[in-house]
Parts: C-alpha cells; sequence; structure tokens
C-alpha cells in the first residue's frame, strides 16, 4: 500500500488542473464550516508554527491539517521573506506534502505557490459573497503581487463590478498588472483614491504599518484584509478595526498572529465558518472585515483537489 512513489505536480500542471479558484469553494466552504464546528467538525488543525530566518528576515511557516470530511491529510512548508531589493525570488514560496491518512504514506509533493494564491482568493470571495453590501459596484485592490492577481481573477470571475481600481506602493507594478490582466482597471496614485466610495476593499500588500485608514472607507464596505500575517504588522488602522464587524478564518490565530487584531485590540465578532453554518449572523447592511491569515486546511482541500484530477487522468 505504501510502495508507489510520490508523484510530484508542478507549478504549471497545478494551474492546468485548477484552473479557476471559484472550483474550490465547495470544498473550502465546508471545511470552513468543519473547522468552525470544533471537534464534531473533523477537523484537526494545530497553529502553525512559524520559524524566524532571523539575518534575512524569512520566516519559514509549518501548515499540518486533517480533515475528515475530505479524508485528506496535508502537511504545507510555506517561505516568505520581507521585500528585498536585491532579490528575484518571489517573496512566498510554498510545497505542499499529500499524504495517504489510512497509512501515512506520502503520496504527493504539489508546488504550493499556486494552491496558495488561489485557495486564498477563494477564501476571500466566500467572506466577500456573505458581508459585501448590496449592490456592491466598485472594487478595489490594494498591492500588486501574486495575490493582487488572484483575487482580481476571481473576484471578477465570480462577481459584478463595474469598476476595478488597483493602487501599489510602486505604481510601475499597478501599471503591470493592470495591463497584462483582460478587463479595464484603473491605477490610482493614492490608497485614499483607490479606496473612495469603493464597495469591496482587497489589501494584499507586504505593509508591515497601516496603509488603510478607516476614515477613507465607505460605510458599510467590506473589506478583506489578507496581508499582515505577523503579530506586529499592520495593513489596517485602528479605527478601522475597530469600528467594522470583524470576521476571521480562525480565533486562534487570530489572536496568536494577526498584528491588525492583537495590537487594535478589536473584538472579534465571528469564524467565517460560523457565518457559514448560520450559527453567526453576516450583517452585510455593516462595514465589514475579514481577517484572512490562511488555514492549512484550505492547503488541504485543495491539494486533495489537484491530487484528485491528476489521479484522474486530467
Ligand atoms: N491570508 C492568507 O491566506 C495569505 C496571505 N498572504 C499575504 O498576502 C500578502 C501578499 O502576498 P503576495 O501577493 O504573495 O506577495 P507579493 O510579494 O507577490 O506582493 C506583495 C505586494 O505588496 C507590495 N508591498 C511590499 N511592501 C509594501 C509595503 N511596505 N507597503 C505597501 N505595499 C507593499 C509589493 O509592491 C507587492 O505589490 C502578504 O502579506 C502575504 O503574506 C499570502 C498568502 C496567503
Ligand atoms: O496561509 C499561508 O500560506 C500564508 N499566510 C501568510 C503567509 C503565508
Amino acid at each position: 500500500m505504501s510502495s508507489a512513489p510520490p508523484v510530484f505536480i508542478s507549478a504549471a500542471d497545478v494551474e492546468r488542473l485548477l484552473p479557476r479558484a471559484s472550483l474550490l469553494l465547495p470544498g473550502l466552504e465546508a471545511a470552513l464550516s468543519n473547522f468552525s464546528a470544533g471537534p464534531a467538525g473533523g477537523v484537526e488543525q494545530p497553529l502553525r508554527a512559524v520559524l524566524r530566518v532571523r539575518p534575512y528576515r524569512g520566516f519559514l511557516g509549518v501548515m499540518p491539517a486533517y480533515s475528515a470530511a475530505d479524508d485528506a491529510l496535508s502537511t504545507k512548508l510555506v517561505t516568505f521573506y520581507e521585500p528585498r531589493g536585491d532579490s528575484a525570488a518571489p517573496s512566498h514560496q510554498a510545497t505542499v506534502l499529500l499524504f495517504d491518512p489510512r497509512c501515512g504514506a506520502l503520496r504527493a509533493v504539489l508546488d504550493g505557490a499556486v494552491i496558495t494564491a488561489k485557495r486564498t482568493a477563494a477564501v476571500s470571495a466566500i467572506a466577500t459573497k456573505l458581508l459585501m453590501p448590496r449592490p456592491a459596484a466598485v472594487l478595489c485592490i490594494l498591492g500588486a503581487g501574486v495575490q493582487a492577481r488572484s483575487h482580481y481573477e476571481a473576484f471578477t470571475e465570480l462577481f459584478d463590478f463595474t469598476e476595478v481600481r488597483l493602487w501599489n506602493r510602486t505604481e510601475q507594478r499597478a501599471l503591470q498588472l493592470a495591463s497584462s490582466v483582460g478587463g479595464a482597471v484603473r491605477v490610482c496614485g493614492t490608497v485614499r483614491d483607490a479606496v473612495c466610495g469603493a464597495d469591496v476593499i482587497v489589501t494584499v500588500t507586504m505593509a508591515t504599518a497601516p496603509i488603510l485608514f478607516g476614515e477613507w472607507v465607505k460605510p458599510g464596505a467590506h473589506i478583506n484584509a489578507v496581508g499582515a500575517s505577523r503579530p506586529d504588522w499592520r495593513e489596517l488602522d485602528d479605527a478601522l478595526m475597530k469600528s467594522s464587524v470583524l470576521v476571521v478564518d480562525s480565533r486562534e490565530a487570530a489572536l496568536a498572529e494577526s498584528g491588525d487584531v492583537i495590537l487594535s485590540g478589536a473584538e472579534i465578532f465571528a469564524e467565517l465558518g460560523e457565518l457559514l453554518k448560520g450559527t453567526k449572523p453576516a450583517q452585510p447592511e455593516k462595514t465589514t472585515v475579514f481577517k484572512s491569515l490562511g488555514m492549512a486546511v484550505e492547503d488541504t482541500v485543495a491539494a486533495k483537489f489537484v491530487y484528485d484530477a491528476w489521479s484522474a487522468g486530467n
């Protein structure tokens, strides 16, 4: 049973087998609900271990999870490094190991970068579906890297925005992203101009201090706060954190890892899984923040999706 060597699934093959983040929505919605159901939900997921690579301002995260509903066992190894002008390497690199949960044998080694990009955008889309104002016309993305692209692709597929705005710390990078995607994107020179009147805002930067301020945000807007995954890093200011209904992927992780949550002292209203289960109301009429840190079980769901498609000969 354990003798077959593991398969290696490259980034190109993950992209081919998982062409759209939206394919993950049913599996991720179920996994988020199961996670928030506690032990009865059958998700085993410890807080990730994050090791510092101090001389290089880098981090290595180890993210294991088992999902009984999916009967899938995996761990992701993800490195993320603060921006350095001299490095051509992507800021985030990842590998997912998928095991046979029945015997512990390693079945697949998958490139984790595409999985991370797509599952994160899919989870933001799940939160947005529940929390965005109705109607929602203007989407604003702050950041122009890997996650900015995956969020642009998922959100323009799933929602009917009439305008998409983009801001990045270096405008050139925003212009490059805007010209490489299919649709019309307005590149803005300041965060304030970009978010003014926006219905849905996505923050996907490597910022370590707030870039988005509550006074600029339209009441009732929904924000997906995806960056700032260290306890001393910020993307959102205290005013925005404290005046919004705050939804997180994992309470435990938010209280241990999110500078926006810890340093603002904002109260967590619910986990996304609780909104999905209906045990907490979504409140789309209010200003809402979904603080995403990324969960191992999301990678488990995505890796199993890709491995099953690969095994089926697709
Ligand atoms: N919540 C989740 O599940 C996940 C969150 N992330 C986080 O999302 C964020 C974006 O990740 P990627 O797109 O992969 O990174 P990336 O390196 O591809 O893009 C980062 C973007 O942030 C900008 N940036 C860099 N330093 C900045 C600063 N000090 N202020 C404002 N902008 C700055 C860069 O110009 C670039 O456009 C990161 O914070 C990352 O850790 C990444 C993966 C999963
Ligand atoms: O979930 C994830 O893979 C990550 N979250 C923050 C950095 C990487």
